[in-house]
């Protein structure tokens, strides 16, 4: 099985769960933005604007996300007779082709999510609930700056899960947003796939929770940009959280 090139798959879906009515889960790929002038320079980017847009690396990142997202599922034939072509497919062939695409509002996420789309033929629809972290006062600044005005409250943040930032949020209350914002999408049916356009510390409160893992855990998780994690819900309210891949340059 090759991979989409620039992208690599460190955790594939091995055996998938179904129902036993042969059902799937709903299989849900979030997918974090490529790289900002802010993601490259260490600054901490929250949801109380429009934020910054991608830069050249992350654009192509985001190609490579959007290729990566192109391959999820078993090849296909496109298209009718001689004009028809076999789509490639062989990232995580057991999963259904992703048929929906939602995305945060922000500008990176919209950016990254238009090439997701063009590659996939899905129109971009928006969830606001998959906005990321709202950092209030400490929305654009770097780790040193927030350290040096709110000394300890940045690691308080990352470590307990409900510490609450100066107009911003904590790991907990995105964390609900969030977690209301897959189950609607659970509420639009198992047995397909959609991909989520998001953020690290958004996608951290998804995996953390599809993991079963207290809130004060999420923050070790690594989310790196344009990378895809997979998390899969039930209507029962079972999750599994089975793949992770990176952009190899990420
Ligand atoms: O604090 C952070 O790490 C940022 O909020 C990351 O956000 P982003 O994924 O939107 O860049």
């Amino acid at each position: 099985m090759s991979e989409a090139p620039g992208f690599d798959t460190h955790r594939r879906l091995s055996a998938v769960t179904t129902r036993s009515d042969g059902a799937l889960p709903l299989t849900v790929v979030l997918v974090r933005h490529g790289a900002t002038p802010l993601t490259e320079a260490g600054g901490h980017s929250g949801s109380d604007g429009p934020g910054p847009s991608l830069t050249a690396r992350g654009r192509l990142q985001a190609a490579q996300a959007a290729d990566a997202a192109f391959r999820i599922g078993r090849a296909a034939r496109t298209g009718a007779g001689s004009t028809g072509g076999m789509r490639s497919g062989g990232l995580w062939p057991d999963l259904p082709r992703p048929t929906v695409l939602v995305a945060s509002p922000m500008v990176r996420t919209q950016e990254t999510a238009v090439a997701v789309g063009r590659r996939l033929g899905l129109h971009v629809a928006n969830e606001p609930r998959f906005a990321e972290c709202r950092l209030g006062e400490w929305d654009g600044l770097t780790a040193a700056e927030i350290e040096q005005g709110w000394p300890g409250e940045l690691a308080q943040w990352h470590a307990t899960g409900t510490f609450v930032p100066p107009g911003g949020e904590s790991y907990t209350q995105l964390g609900a947003r969030v977690w209301d914002g897959l189950t609607d999408l659970l509420a639009g049916g198992v047995d397909r796939t959609v991909v989520a356009v998001g953020h690290a510390v958004q996608i951290r409160t998804a995996v953390g929770q599809a993991l079963g893992a207290p809130a004060s855990h999420w923050a070790r998780l690594r989310v790196p940009p344009a990378s895809l994690s997979v998390v899969r819900l039930w209507e029962d309210g079972t999750t599994e959280v089975t793949a992770v891949g990176v952009p190899t340059d990420g």
